[in-house]
């Protein structure tokens, strides 16, 4: 069985409304609707968790749940202060038959079936997988004084997104053994690589952006004219 967990509880600060970012609308729907869709969709899914703030369940109930109906049982789980705690609280609910997890998130509307199964493939295989894009800038490394300390080796490095995927064993020992040394990543490749497995990377799409800033919503509106 593979499960989906999809992080939708953070404040959405960058971003700078007055609406948790996860629910502004992109043409005509809320970018968590696009997200929620990708995996309900996708005939590979078996269970979706999604994780929001407590305080906006009865919106996301009356705004989301209830008025797009999704085809898929959606179970709710409740956020935590860091992205990390959402995520351990999703795998809380995780069933107990479930043998893979993808952990998105809900701000990454624009992933598409074809990395969804693909990640899937590859996790039974590698059991630790993400997907992300080489680097387009040259990217350096800067002091306190914000003075150039290092320039890694471009090829070398990538972007990462979400889905990360796991064996269900795998990310639930990880995230048990980060709670009792209060490691805390920030995002669930980190932990998994502290704790000694190998991550496989995957290419996953320029298109695949994070709903961050501002701009980001006119760029993704267009990623959705296109589509
Ligand atoms: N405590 C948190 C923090 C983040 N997230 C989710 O993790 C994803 C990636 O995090 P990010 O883009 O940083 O979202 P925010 O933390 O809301 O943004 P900001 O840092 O600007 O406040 C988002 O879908 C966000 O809702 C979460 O579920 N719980
Ligand atoms: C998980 C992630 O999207 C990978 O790039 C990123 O680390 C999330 O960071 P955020 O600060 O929680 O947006």
């Amino acid at each position: 069985m593979n499960s989906a967990i999809i992080v939708a509880a953070g404040k959405g600060k960058r971003m700078n409304k007055d609406i948790n970012k996860q629910y502004i609308k992109l043409m005509d729907k809320e970018i968590i609707y696009y997200t929620i869709s990708a995996f309900d969709n996708n005939t590979n899914i078996n269970e979706i968790i999604v994780v929001i703030s407590k305080d906006e369940e009865e919106y996301f109930k009356s705004n989301i749940l209830n008025k797009y109906k999704f085809s898929k049982n959606i179970k709710i789980a409740y956020g935590g202060k860091e992205r990390q705690d959402s995520v351990y609280n999703g795998l809380k609910l995780l069933s107990d038959n479930s043998e893979i997890v993808l952990i998105h998130d809900g701000a990454r509307p624009f992933i598409s079936d074809n990395i969804i199964n693909d990640v899937i493939r590859e996790t039974k295989d590698k059991k630790a997988v993400v997907v992300g894009v080489p680097v387009k800038d040259t990217i350096k490394i800067v002091d306190e004084n914000e003075y150039v300390k290092d320039t890694p080796h471009r090829n070398l490095l990538w972007s990462v997104q979400t889905p990360q995927s796991f064996h269900v064993n795998i990310i639930k020992e990880a995230y048990n053994n980060a709670y009792k040394d209060n490691y805390y990543g920030t995002d669930d490749s980190m932990i998994v690589e502290r704790y000694g497995y190998k991550v496989k990377m995957l290419f996953g799409s320029y298109e695949n952006i994070k709903i961050t800033t501002g701009e980001d919503l006119y760029i993704g509106e267009e990623i959705l004219r296109r589509r």
